[in-house]
């Protein structure tokens, strides 16, 4: 358990930390979230004893981490963190094995190199088994930030802290590596870590921390701390929070305050892709129109959660005349049409249909989870030269943006 009581800090001539007090239960996973420059990182060097505060006590398992030796800190608190230059030619599994330092001897007993069940787990267990020979300085910045997890593996302590754990790291590995951390809590491990991602904080982490300007401005459930009225207080943005309709925990959309919401959006994506791109724009305020989609779809029951006016299909069946009238009118009526993993359509109607958008966006089909055969590949591509290509992620920045240079060039 880690205890944090009314603890300031002060670096350079600015206190950074002011009378923060905490607390993380036995296997309990806590996100710190909050703006750049607001003390996460300084919280968590101070957790794991590296700062000494100015005031106030952090005990760790009952163990004052300012009074004790850096090596029982380390058999308690094992830390990745943010960044760490390697200045030497370790091999990857050299530096994982660095973990089991805290327990080596001083009289050179070496049981603990030779003991190799923690290390090949941790390697195992982040994915960096497969290049343990090369240098740390032949990986990548996101299997580096891997390989320091394993060595806090390794490091066996039963509690972890993390700065940043997700920051180099690509879609599949983050969610990889912060589950990976959630089965370790529910292991019994205790874990306490900095995220920016505010959707993935939401998802895997059991409560929240939000601090802003050095104090804890909110804290409890994800649901909580991610309320806009916090969050744009702490990151001086306006933000938009809804529910991800594929993870159903909170997700946060920045806002472009400069832009205004005007014109429809028609969405024509079905599944996880299509829903979240329907949430995300319903979180952005724009008025949506949606379809075809088949019944059953993800994105169907999402769009109509949110009383965006929908047109429902049968699956796999080819489009009615009445339909495709429907389906070119809402085309026509939106300013932006968005195109995101379509529902099959053996007619080809669907995509006909987008070829008079005035705008076309197409969410990038890197991010489209339904297997693509070569038609596919070859549609997608003829909608991609058409329009704007963006993710998921960006998709209401991109839309936005489209929206907002149609008014400029209608006023002129
Ligand atoms: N060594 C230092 N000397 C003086 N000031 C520092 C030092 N390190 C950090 N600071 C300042 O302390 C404040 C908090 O920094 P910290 O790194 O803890 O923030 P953070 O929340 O982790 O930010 P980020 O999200 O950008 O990583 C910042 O204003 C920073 O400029």
């Amino acid at each position: 358990m880690i205890a944090v009581e009314d603890v300031t800090v002060t670096r350079g001539d600015l206190p950074v930390l002011e009378g923060v007090s905490l607390s993380v239960s036995e296997g309990e996973f806590v996100g710190v979230v909050g703006p750049n420059g607001a003390g996460k990182t300084t919280l968590l060097q101070t957790i794991n004893g590296v700062l000494t505060p100015d005031a106030g006590t952090v005990t760790v398992g009952g163990l004052n981490v300012h009074e004790e030796s850096a090596r029982a800190v380390s058999r308690r608190v094992a830390t990745v963190p943010q960044e760490a230059t390697v200045g030497f030619e370790f091999s990857v599994a050299d530096i994982v094995e660095m973990g089991r330092t805290p327990y080596a001897s001083r009289f050179g007993s070496p049981e603990y190199l030779t003991d190799h069940r923690y290390v090949q787990r941790a390697l195992d267990r982040t994915d960096t088994a497969q290049f343990a020979d090369r240098s740390i300085r032949e990986v990548s910045g996101g299997e580096r930030q891997r390989v320091l997890l394993a060595r806090a593996l390794a490091q066996d302590a039963p509690t972890l802290v993390l700065d940043e754990p997700t920051a180099s790291l690509d879609v599949n590995h983050q969610v990889r590596t912060l589950s990976l951390v959630a089965d370790l809590v529910a292991e019994g491990k205790t874990a306490i870590a900095a995220i920016h991602d505010l959707d993935l904080a939401a998802r895997f982490c059991d409560r929240l921390l939000l601090l802003s300007d050095g104090s804890l401005v909110a804290r409890g459930s994800p649901e909580t701390v991610l309320d806009s009225e916090y969050l744009d207080a702490a990151f001086e943005t306006t933000t938009a929070v809804g529910i991800d309709p594929v993870t159903g925990t909170p997700s946060v959309t920045a806002m472009d305050d400069s832009c205004a919401r005007e014109g429809r959006v028609h969405v024509v994506g079905s599944g996880a892709i299509g829903a979240r791109v329907l949430s995300r724009l319903h979180q952005g305020g724009f008025d949506l129109t949606a379809g075809p989609l088949p019944r059953g779809d993800l994105a169907l029951e999402t769009a109509r959660g949110r009383d965006v006016e929908t047109i429902a299909v049968r699956p796999f069946e080819a489009l009615e005349p009445a339909t495709e009238r429907r389906l070119d009118s809402f085309v026509d009526e939106a300013a932006v049409t968005v195109v995101a993993d379509p529902p099959l359509d053996p007619s080809g109607a669907i995509l006909d249909a987008t070829t008079t958008a005035n705008t076309l966006v197409v969410v990038d089909p890197e991010s489209v989870v339904s297997p693509m055969d070569d038609e596919d590949t070859a549609q997608y591509d003829r909608l991609r030269e058409r329009g704007v290509v963006t993710d998921t992620k960006s998709v209401l920045e991109t839309v936005v943006t489209a929206t907002a240079g149609q008014e400029v060039s209608s006023d002129d």
